[in-house]
């Protein structure tokens, strides 16, 4: 069965969601459009998958190049940015082309960066090959870069024309991606969709396996709820009662910092659920959820096998971190808290000792 799921922003695109959809990517790329040349960049580890993608866009006589770039977090630099930028010119690559970025969420945002900057913007279509980054980073338009003083402080929003998730890709998924992809769909059940937390919390042991029924039916959840939240924030800036795309950071702003503090050995989704525990006792401390709710954190991710707890004492070099993150206004943090089940707001400047106490209860 293939799923088509439309993200109704300003420029709405298809989301499609399923097995052997790989030639799907033609209708994606949109051939109307005057488009000669396609830029598939990709890990070294997608070269199969970039080739078998490559074919059919080559016997529509499209000039197909591939970009191979470092794996995983060393994508997201601005020497592989700057590497991707000489390509292109190399190429001649115009404003009709299309670029495809293939693999995991670190290829897809470095990939939407490399389209969002080149020429000030040309077209992308994700393919995403992790359940992350079918979930989550693929989906919505936030690309970029790191630095050396934080995670993504450098991108722009820039839609893709369209998302291609094969499931079938998932097959060859290491056992923890898919938890750190499991990671994100938990995150989409605490914000917006419970029902999420209940599939999970009633046959964990089925999630195990990455081709699963059930762990397609969690990545289109969670994609239903990533396209909801930006179809009316696509840039991140709702504020007041509405708060908008703001909510899918939750977890994410001890979750960056503890990824920065691990020189980003640790994967995302990891690091986002220490980053829901920690900013749950956050919510619990400050009398926005009761003990059932932050019980409910550890429990669903334990059970996954995804970590709960982070190592004592450098409250500093993460209190540090946190400054930066895209959230804080002037000296001010500001965190995605739940003041219950689905339901995220902002607390703004909490108190010092507050958010100190917090880290202790998840260090050990
Ligand atoms: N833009 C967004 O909205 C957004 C959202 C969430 C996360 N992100 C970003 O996404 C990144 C994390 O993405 P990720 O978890 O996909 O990690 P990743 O891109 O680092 O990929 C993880 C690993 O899986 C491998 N891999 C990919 N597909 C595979 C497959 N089908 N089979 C076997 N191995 C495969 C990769 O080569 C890599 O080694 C982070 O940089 C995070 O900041 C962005
Ligand atoms: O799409 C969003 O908005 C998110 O916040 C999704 C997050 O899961 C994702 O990790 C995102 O890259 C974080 O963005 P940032 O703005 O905090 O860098
Ligand atoms: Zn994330």
């Amino acid at each position: 069965m293939t799923t088509r799921l439309t993200v109704p922003t300003d420029h709405p695109y298809d989301v499609v969601i399923g097995n052997g959809v790989h030639e799907e990517l033609r209708g994606l790329i949109g051939y109307g459009r005057g488009v000669l040349r396609v830029a598939i960049i990709h890990a070294p580890a997608m070269r199969e998958q970039a080739e078998q993608l490559r074919k059919p866009l080559v016997a529509d006589s499209l000039d197909v190049h591939l970009i191979e770039v470092p794996d995983s977090e060393q994508a997201k630099t601005a020497d592989v940015l700057s590497f991707c930028w000489k390509v292109l010119g190399e190429l001649g690559f115009t404003r009709s082309d299309v670029i495809v970025g293939l693999g995991g969420g670190a290829t897809t945002d470095l990939a939407g960066f490399v389209a969002a900057s080149w020429l000030r913007g040309v077209r992308f279509v994700n393919v995403p090959t992790t359940v992350l980054g079918m979930v989550d980073a693929a989906v919505g338009g936030k690309t970029g870069i790191n630095t050396p003083e934080g995670k993504n402080l450098v991108g722009a929003f820039h839609e893709p024309a369209g998302v291609l998730c094969d499931l079938d890709v998932l097959g060859s998924l290491p056992a923890a991606e898919l938890r750190s992809g499991l990671a994100e769909i938990v995150k989409c059940g605490f914000i917006a969709d419970p029902t999420i937390l209940e599939l999970i919390e009633a046959a964990p042991e089925a999630v195990s396996d990455a081709t699963s029924p059930i762990v397609a039916e969690l990545i289109t959840k969670g994609i239903a709820v990533k396209a909801r939240a930006v179809a009316g924030d696509l840039r991140e800036t709702a504020g007041g009662a509405e708060i908008g795309r703001e909510a899918l950071n939750y977890g994410h702003t001890f979750g960056h910092a503890v990824e920065r503090f691990e020189g980003y050995r640790i994967r995302h989704g990891e690091a986002i659920s220490i980053g829901m525990v920690y900013v749950a006792e956050i919510a619990h401390r400050s009398g926005l959820i009761d003990d059932e709710l932050l019980a409910r954190h550890r429990s669903i991710l334990t059970t996954l096998g995804l970590p709960t707890t982070y190592r004592p004492g450098i409250w500093e070099a993460l209190s540090a971190t946190m400054r930066v993150d895209k959230k804080t206004r002037g000296d001010q943090l500001r965190f995605v808290v739940l003041d219950g089940l689905a339901s995220p707001v902002i607390l703004a400047g909490p108190d010092e000792s507050l958010i100190f106490d917090a880290y202790r209860a998840i260090s050990e």
